[in-house]
């Protein structure tokens, strides 16, 4: 049986206390490592580990060397790519061609951006005018935030991992990742690539656990963190920034949604059934970005509808590994409980049925497996909570509109504001309705089609602050002005 043990201070350590939780395959139910569960001397080991780097050679290295480093991180993240992808989909049963395409190739990606936004990125520099005429110079300088707390979900691990360890080292911090219970391995492998690249040890640590009373938690309360960033549920998110509140540390969180689509009657049907298909099932619909509520313009809701049906019932459930594989499962049985509820809540909160509604039958080898059928519903109020909460798994409900201003209000009114998708020919209108819609990211005929440079983050329950680019650096630097009188 594989033993998954916390990385600290450049070493694979096991737990004082000895405790350890099993790391299930969620394509067949079954135990695929025994996983050590930190506790708050874990934590203190890898906290002290991480502040002694910032002092120790981490903290002295030249900027051109510091980025070079995190290139070979990359570079070995790519080298590695295969024991990358076997980890990701055992651990979370996305499918090869799923996690060959997205999970992996951003996890290199994540470092190569931000070792190079860190050099280009200017401070502002103003010539002050004073009484006595010669003047003074005031310019703005970064250092490092400290030690960062990363606190980071199960449904892309390798991606959402190093979106916030990329940033965080390029910018001179050091790191505590404290990942999600579901999917241990692939933060623990980046532990050997790290070593391997020359990373000093104590700059990244790995600490494996659970939320309460548990890694995640004494990571949030311990004083020697300077600041957390956390993507995960909303909830979730508020019990860190109470946990946080006490030693005042800096927060920036990625939550939950519940993100709308509009199609206009006279977008690209083909197009917007490609990206919808996508939005709605893609990563058995554990996706933050991705769409639970689809607004269609009247004349477009029957073929529309009947579009996507035969999309979703196009998908195929199966093994990672096999080519023909389309669709996994959801992460585990207590999700699948979550969201099975909700395809209850559903048909009693009045919905039409179009597809799915149920778990599909698998073969015996799979049947142990925590799948679940796309679905699709139409027919429901807008205040039905099918409709208002989020699900996080493969289903949607379609609803037509009549008129422009009714399909902002619609997609506007939720207390989220991640991510929204808007498809139509008329640019002009593109351009008027995603300036008006509530959400942090708008996709105009396209979905999930990301420039790392941009602001990334959600508004309202969807998270605190914006990460990518230059606003990464902003979170992960403290910034100073100097005023020089000449
Ligand atoms: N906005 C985004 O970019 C984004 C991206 C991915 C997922 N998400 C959201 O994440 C959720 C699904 O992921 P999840 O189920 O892993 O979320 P979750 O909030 O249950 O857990 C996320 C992480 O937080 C840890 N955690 C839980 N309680 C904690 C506590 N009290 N203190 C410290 N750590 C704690 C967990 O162990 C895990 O590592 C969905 O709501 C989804 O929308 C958002
Ligand atoms: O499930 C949510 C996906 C988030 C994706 C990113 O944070 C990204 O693409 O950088």
């Amino acid at each position: 049986m594989k033993e998954i043990r916390h990385f600290i201070d450049g070493e694979y350590v096991g737990s004082a206390s000895g405790r350890q939780f099993d790391d299930i395959d969620p394509t067949t139910g079954t135990v695929i490592a025994r996983v050590h569960e930190g506790g708050a001397a874990e934590i203190a080991r890898a906290t002290a580990a991480a502040r002694a780097a910032l002092k120790g050679e981490w903290g002295s290295l030249s900027l051109e060397r510091r980025c070079a480093l995190l290139h070979k991180v990359a570079d070995g993240i790519e080298a590695r790519f295969e024991a990358f992808l076997a980890a990701e989909c055992e651990d979370t049963g996305k499918p090869r061609s799923l996690a060959s395409h997205i999970d992996i190739p951003r996890g290199a990606a994540n470092f190569r951006i931000f070792a190079d936004a860190v050099k280009n990125v200017p401070t502002e520099c103003f010539r002050t005018d004073t009484p006595d005429g010669a003047g003074a110079l005031n310019y703005a300088v970064r250092r490092p935030k400290g030690v960062i707390g990363v606190i980071s979900p199960w449904n892309l691990p390798l991606l959402l991992m190093t979106w916030k360890v990329g940033p965080a080292l390029a910018c001179g911090n050091t790191v505590v990742v404290k990942p999600s219970e579901e999917t241990p391995q692939t933060a623990a492998l980046l532990g050997e690539v790290m070593n391997a690249a020359g990373i000093p040890r104590g700059v990244y640590n790995v600490v494996h656990g659970f939320g309460p009373d548990s890694a995640g938690e004494y990571l949030t309360r311990d004083e020697r963190v300077d600041a957390i960033t956390f993507t995960g549920e909303t909830t979730t998110g508020t019990a860190i920034m109470k946990a946080a509140a006490g030693g005042l540390r800096d927060v920036s969180f990625e939550l939950g949604g519940k993100n709308p689509a509009i199609v206009f009657a006279d977008a690209d049907l083909d197009k917007a059934i490609e990206g919808t298909l996508r939005s709605a099932f893609a990563n058995c619909g554990q996706v933050c970005l991705g769409t639970e509520r689809i607004y269609v313009e009247r004349p477009l809701f029957e073929a529309f509808v009947a579009r996507l049906k035969a999309g979703a019932e196009a998908l195929r459930p199966g093994p990672s590994h096999e080519a023909s594989t389309t669709l996994g499962p959801l992460i585990s049985k207590t999700h699948r409980d979550k969201v099975l509820s909700y395809y209850r809540l559903a048909e009693q909160e009045g919905a039409r049925v179009i597809t799915g509604g149920g778990v599909p039958d698998m073969p015996a080898a799979l049947a142990g497996g925590f799948w679940i059928q796309p679905t699709i519903w139409t027919g429901l109020a807008d205040d039905a909570r099918v409709v208002r909460e989020e699900i996080f798994g493969p289903c949607c409900h379609v609803r037509p509109f009549d008129r422009e201003e009714e399909a902002i209000a619609l997609a506007n009114d939720t207390d989220y504001g991640l991510a929204a998708a808007l498809w139509t020919r008329d640019l002009e209108r593109a351009h008027r309705v995603a300036q008006r819609l509530e959400a942090g990211i708008v996709w105009v005929n396209s979905w999930f089609l990301r420039d790392l440079r941009t602001p990334f983050g959600g508004m309202k329950r969807s998270g605190i602050g914006r990460e990518g680019g230059v606003h990464s650096l902003e979170f992960y630097t403290e910034l100073s002005n100097v005023c020089i009188k000449l």
